[in-house]
């Protein structure tokens, strides 16, 4: 029998559409998972900062993700922004029993304006409870740098930081994602087949807000497609580049990236 691919992310939220959930299911949605979410914490933000957060009650985190797994189980997951040592518990609880669905982790820690979206003593639980559930993490330098303790100067460092993680602290695969680092935009995938660079030529734009929750949800939505890690990885690259390079001026701080470039030209979607 065929069946629909279906995804879900467990984050917080962007009013302005271009991080979060928001930009996790624009992300579903191009790349052909039927797209349903959890929402973590409410934020409010837009292109130029964070302005104000508030945590949805634990509980009701948790009944969200029950009314989803009882319903529609889904191919894949993917996490976002999860704020607080409570919540990481109690995620970390419901997805521990769901442990045949792959789950992508972007532990997302500060946005690209620098304001923090995780409470210090998450870190520990993150790495103790959620990390080792992971079918693959999605750290950025800085995140990767938290998390291992390494600095991470460049793709060698990024390399051993991506060993770290899978090998000392129990994620399956990892891609330390270079898009804080000079040169080429290029990440490190670390998995069972060994380490892989994933290239990609540099734009030079500050449109890039919500590129790490759009390739982690790619990647989770190529996963509940039934691709591998490899693949989905690759594929996932591909899509982000063409949304970073292709990009669409809006915003008047850090814009959002084009979800729309790999299938529409600007002719299409300008008025
Ligand atoms: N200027 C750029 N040109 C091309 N690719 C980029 C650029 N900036 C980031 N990327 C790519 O976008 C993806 C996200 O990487 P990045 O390191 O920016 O993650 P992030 O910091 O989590 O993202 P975010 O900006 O959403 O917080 C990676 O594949 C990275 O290589
Ligand atoms: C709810 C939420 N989750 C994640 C990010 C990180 O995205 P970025 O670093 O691109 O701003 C964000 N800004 N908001």
């Amino acid at each position: 029998m065929r069946n629909v691919p279906s995804v879900l992310s467990i984050a917080g939220t962007d009013p302005t559409g271009g991080a979060g959930i928001h930009a996790d299911l624009k992300t579903f949605q191009e790349r052909k998972a039927y797209g349903m979410a959890v929402v973590t914490s409410v934020v409010a933000q837009n292109t130029k900062g964070v302005q104000d957060v508030w945590h949805v009650p634990v509980d009701m985190v948790e009944q969200q993700i029950r009314a989803v797994f009882e319903d529609i189980r889904p191919g894949a997951v993917k996490t976002g922004m999860i704020a607080t040592p409570e919540m990481i518990e109690r995620v970390a609880d419901l997805l521990e029993q769901e442990n045949d669905v792959p789950l992508v982790i972007d532990p997302v820690m500060v946005a690209t304006s620098g304001d923090s979206l995780m409470e210090q003593e998450s870190l520990d639980l993150m790495k103790k409870r959620l990390l080792p559930l992971s079918a693959v993490i999605t750290p950025n330098r800085q995140e990767a740098e938290v998390l291992t303790g390494l600095s991470i100067e460049n793709i060698e460092t990024a390399e051993d930081a991506a060993k770290t993680l899978v090998d000392e602290m129990g994620a399956s695969a990892a891609v330390v994602k270079g898009g804080h680092l000079t040169g080429d935009a290029t990440d490190v995938l670390y998995s069972e087949d060994g380490i892989e660079y994933l290239h990609a030529p540099r734009t030079d734009t500050n449109h890039t807000h919500g590129t790490g929750c759009s390739l982690s949800a790619s990647i989770a939505a190529e996963l509940a497609r039934k691709n591998s890690i490899k693949t989905a990885v690759s594929n996932s690259k591909a899509f982000i580049s063409k949304a970073i390079m292709d990009t669409l001026e809006i915003g008047k701080g850090n814009g959002p990236i084009n979800h729309w470039a790999s299938r529409l030209s600007k002719e299409d979607i300008m008025v």
